[in-house]
């Protein structure tokens, strides 16, 4: 591994600079738009399973320095997006870059050395391990859960201290370090979450994927894993997540991506976006059963209107 590497790996600088977020007014809500610093590019990106088309999206930018959302209906290509970015998945098709650097085919680990890191929800495995153990484990840039066990495990211990200071650092940072010595899976749904997102940080990402960071979290904790996702942006990291909780999307993106059926059906501001009938149609098309309520009322209300009144004049 070289110096660069090993000190990606270890959490070293990667520059960022603190910033509350760029301006992104004069970018236009349109699918694939251009955006002034973008820290992603991709183009004619596929994904077959059979003979379903999961992802095919004509070209996407994530805007350096914000925090997009990732949203649209069950089965719309949100996650194996993620996972093709991230070196998870194989495209059919397409190419895609981060930092002006071509990532297509390259490994997941080596991904994440680069500075684009995507969180994962508590497997079984990882439950079975302690909150400390699967911080350690963040810092192997998601080589998998075998590379910590394996004999590789040697060639770590040299940088342990190192890395067992950088997880402390943010178990503190994330209220977790009482939980320190504790299984991961007797974490509460709100404290998984932080872990997530704390062992996504062992590496310093410029780029943090977040995975529904809101899903299974109580109301209570909301407020306060808003706040830390925030914190990512302001210290000047892009955050780029999926969710289907949709006062979350409003309250904290500075850039919302629609997707239904594979491909971008909308983008724009949290405001333009949730107002644009496109939207409303992906998500009343696919019947889907998420928080609905950010959505512009009117517009679904009317919607919703005129598809009972289909199913009337059908059963008439
Ligand atoms: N490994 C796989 N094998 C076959 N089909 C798959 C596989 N992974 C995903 N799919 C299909 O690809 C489509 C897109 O799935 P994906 O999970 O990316 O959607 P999503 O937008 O993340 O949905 P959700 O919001 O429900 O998580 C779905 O129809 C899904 O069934």
């Amino acid at each position: 591994m070289d110096a660069d590497a090993m000190d990606k790996t270890l959490g070293g600088s990667t520059g960022l600079t603190a910033t509350a977020g760029p301006d992104l007014s004069a970018v236009p809500a349109e699918p694939g738009a251009s955006k002034p610093d973008a820290i992603v590019v991709g183009d004619g990106i596929t994904r077959r399973f059979g003979g379903l088309t999961a992802v095919d999206v004509a070209h996407i930018e994530i805007p350096r320095g914000a925090i997009t959302a990732l949203i649209g209906p069950n089965g719309a290509g949100k996650t194996t997006l993620f996972n093709l970015l991230t070196g998870f998945d194989v495209a059919d098709a397409g190419t895609w870059s981060f930092n002006g650097q071509p990532l297509q085919k390259v490994a997941a680990y080596k991904v994440a050395r680069r500075g684009m890191v995507r969180t994962f929800q508590l497997t079984k495995v990882l439950s079975k391990l302690t909150v400390i153990e699967n911080m350690r484990l963040g810092a192997t840039g998601q080589r998998g859960e075998r590379f910590w066990s394996a004999p590789f495990r040697a060639l770590w211990s040299a940088q342990e201290d190192e890395i067992t200071a950088r997880a402390d650092e943010l178990l503190a940072r994330f209220k977790l370090d009482a939980k320190r010595e504790d299984f991961a899976g007797s974490l509460s749904g709100g404290q998984r979450k932080l872990l997530e997102m704390a062992r996504a940080l062992m590496v310093d990402p410029e780029l943090i994927m977040l995975d529904e960071p809101m899903a299974g979290v109580n109301p209570a904790l909301k407020q306060s894993l808003l706040g830390h996702v925030k914190s990512l942006r302001d210290e000047g990291r892009t955050v780029l997540f999926v969710e289907h909780d949709m006062d979350m999307v409003r309250d904290i993106s500075d850039w919302v991506i629609v997707m239904a059926q594979g491909s971008i059906v909308s983008e724009g501001t949290p405001d333009a976006v949730m107002s644009d009938p496109r939207v409303i149609d992906a998500y009343l098309g696919a019947h889907h059963d998420a928080d609905l309520s950010e959505l512009d009322e009117a517009a679904l209300e009317a919607a919703v209107e005129a598809e009972i009144e289909a199913i009337e004049a059908g059963e008439n």
